[in-house]
């Protein structure tokens, strides 16, 4: 029961909630409950039928429709005199700036991924207001508070990085079944059914650029009156049974490892499936989009049965030949989806075959489809014993009682007799790059790497930065923006493409970079540490940011980031943040298992620069803005 105090907290309170999902639809309906009268919430996606069992406020007459906006409608059914807001819109979005975030008393988080946890916490650092995080993975499950100044901020300690894997090993030397995923849905999938000019690299590797025949590089491109059965097991033959032999060749490799084995399509499959047994005509007729699927035609009624390789490799073309006789509008531009049934099924045949050829066991499309979409089956309960939480969190912070304020974890299984565990939370980490001011430090090739790959794989992947802006003493060599004119778009984009050291004004060992996201109000500075070689497996992205502070219970093995080329980014990272090990404020001992791997980052106030300079202009309006 709340107290008078506490009930007049929350009537005058002004709330923003971020995410309508799992946990976004239990916290809207406990807010409510629990007397709060002005919420405002934005979610970005539209309903979907994998919603339904848990996302109570949505019923299946739903499915297509704005999270946010039927969430708020379902509440005010038993709640009609409350106020609330729905924006169906991206928090990422301009309009959700440091003003807009500055109306609220308290912003509660129930987003699934890392980018727009960052992105809130800098906006509510900017604005200075409280910001109540969360997250559940299964029976796992936590909330944290922070508050400017007081406790730490979300990006305080860092986050676990997304897995990745080296490319070597998705290409050539796969030795566990998650390998041949990535490589059916990052390399195969993404070549077939999505950009054909990425850069994918789909042959194995070999030590002689001789071997790799010219040929190759067309054997993707379908003739527009190519047969599809034809081109799925020219297909077949070119990723399972050429590559492979051409892999072979290369002695080196093998040494130490089991040798794999090239599979062709004629040995596995009859001479014509059509001609055989009609799967072609039966299949051709299904129909309704992602909806779409091989297996009734195939008799394969269970996803939870092995298949064996005639089975994948039936499941492989048919699936192929379906995309093409179905869905052609789309293909160039997908991306896996694991809701979208063909897909899966193609990515589970391709990597089983793949799996078999390295003699790695083969798994069931449950099996697969849990693998390549990451899933941890989400429990409604944790999702709602969250969102209980983050209400209590948040009249705590409405109230201001700083000393009440925990962070809390749900556990799987109890700890000293508890299934919720309470911690102090930390203060703020004076090495912190996003609510501290200590430069990081960024050792990089200067002569090799280009502007590009710092914006790619430091800017945006590492420091999260939403619309960037680098400069370099006077000189603004990059930025993002609507108010560009043609002439600025030109050279930063002629920018990206030089090494660091040819810039305009080059960047060279002593550097020191000023990186800025205007929107997000962050801004960090970078000193440059010009490094001749990086060791391609430890360090696959042939650059190192540091300024990050280990914890020490550290194992120190987490890979980097995505948008690496070296590397393949295979999971979202987890919505759960392990229960942390360092100890700045509480003294409660942790449970083994959760062990948290911390970095650190740090960054320093930037100093306007009075140089005149042409490029500086766009920076000066911008900030006077
Ligand atoms: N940048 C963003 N802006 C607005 N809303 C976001 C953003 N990122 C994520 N969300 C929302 O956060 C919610 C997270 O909910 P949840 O974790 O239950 O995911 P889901 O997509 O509903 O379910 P699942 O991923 O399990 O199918 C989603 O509704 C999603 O649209
Ligand atoms: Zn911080």
């Amino acid at each position: 029961m709340a107290t008078q105090e506490q009930q007049s907290a929350i009537k005058s309170a002004k709330v923003l909630m971020v995410g309508a999902g799992g946990i976004g639809c239990e916290l809207l309906k406990t807010l409510a409950l629990s007397g709060f009268e002005d919420i405002h919430i934005i979610d970005m996606d539209t309903i979907e039928v994998s919603n339904l069992n848990r996302q109570f406020l949505f019923r299946r007459s739903h499915v297509g429709q704005s999270k946010a906006k039927v969430a708020r409608d379902a509440v005010l059914r038993f709640r009609p005199h409350i106020n609330i807001k729905s924006h169906h819109a991206n928090v990422k979005n301009p309009e959700f700036d440091a003003e807009f975030f500055k109306q609220f008393d308290v912003v509660l988080n129930g987003l699934d991924n890392l980018d727009a946890r960052r992105h809130v916490n800098r906006l509510c650092l900017a604005a200075d207001i409280p910001l109540v995080e969360s997250g559940t993975t299964g029976f796992l499950g936590q909330v944290t508070v922070h508050v400017k100044g007081k406790t730490e901020c979300y990006e305080c300690q860092t986050k676990p990085a997304p897995k990745t894997y080296p490319v070597c090993t998705i290409t050539s030397t796969p030795t566990k079944f998650v390998h041949c995923i990535v490589w059916a849905k990052e390399l195969l999938f993404a070549k077939l059914f999505g950009d054909k000019n990425q850069d994918n690299d789909l042959n194995v590797r070999s030590n002689n650029p001789a071997n790799l025949s010219k040929e190759r590089e067309d054997v993707f491109e379908r003739a527009e009156d190519e047969d599809i059965e034809q081109y799925g097991r020219k297909i077949y033959d070119h990723v399972f049974g050429s590559n492979i032999e051409a892999a072979l060749a290369n002695e080196e490799t093998w040494k130490n490892r089991r040798r794999p084995r090239p599979i062709y399509s004629k040995d596995v499959l009859p001479e014509s499936l059509t001609q055989q047994n009609g799967i072609t005509q039966n299949c051709s007729v299904t129909d309704g989009d992602s909806m779409v699927s091989v297996m009734p035609s195939l008799g394969l009624k269970n996803p939870q049965e092995l298949w064996g390789l005639t089975q994948n490799s039936l499941v492989f073309i048919e699936a192929l030949k379906l995309f093409f006789a179905k869905r052609k509008k789309e293909i160039g531009h997908l991306t896996f989806d694991k809701d979208d049934q063909l897909a899966v099924e193609f990515v589970t045949a391709a990597a089983n075959i793949r799996a078999e050829s390295f003699g790695i066991p083969l798994h069931s499309l449950f099996e697969a489809k849990g693998i390549a979409g990451n899933i941890v089956h989400a429990v409604a309960t944790t999702n709602a014993i969250i969102a209980g939480l983050i209400v209590i969190e948040a009249i705590k912070v409405l109230k201001k009682d700083a000393n009440k304020y925990r962070m809390t974890y749900c556990l799987e299984h109890p700890s000293r007799k508890m299934l919720l565990m309470p911690v102090e939370p930390f203060e703020p980490n004076p090495s912190c790059y996003v609510c501290s001011k200590t430069p990081l430090v960024l050792e990089i090739n200067t002569q090799k790497s280009k502007l590009r790959d710092l914006v790619d794989r430091i800017v945006k992947a590492k420091l999260g930065m939403n619309l960037p802006l680098i400069m370099h003493g006077a000189s603004l060599l990059y930025e993002v923006g609507d108010d560009l004119d043609d002439i600025m778009v030109a050279n930063y984009n002629a920018n990206l493409e030089k090494s660091l050291s040819e810039l305009p004004s080059p960047i060279v060992n002593g550097s020191i970079l000023t990186v800025e996201d205007l929107q997000q109000e962050l801004s960090c500075k970078i000193n440059v540490k010009h490094r001749e070689e990086f060791d391609e497996e430890k360090e696959p992205e042939g650059m190192v940011l540091s300024g990050w502070t280990q914890s020490p219970a550290t194992n120190g093995d987490n890979a980097s980031t995505s948008n690496n080329e070296n590397a393949i980014d295979v999971t979202e990272s987890s919505s759960v943040a392990e229960t942390p090990t360092k100890k700045r404020r509480h003294s409660e001992t942790q449970p083994e298992s959760h062990k948290k791997e911390t970095e650190n980052v740090e960054s320093e106030d930037d100093d306007l620069m009075e140089i005149e300079n042409p490029m500086m202009v766009s920076k000066k309006k911008k900030r006077v803005e």
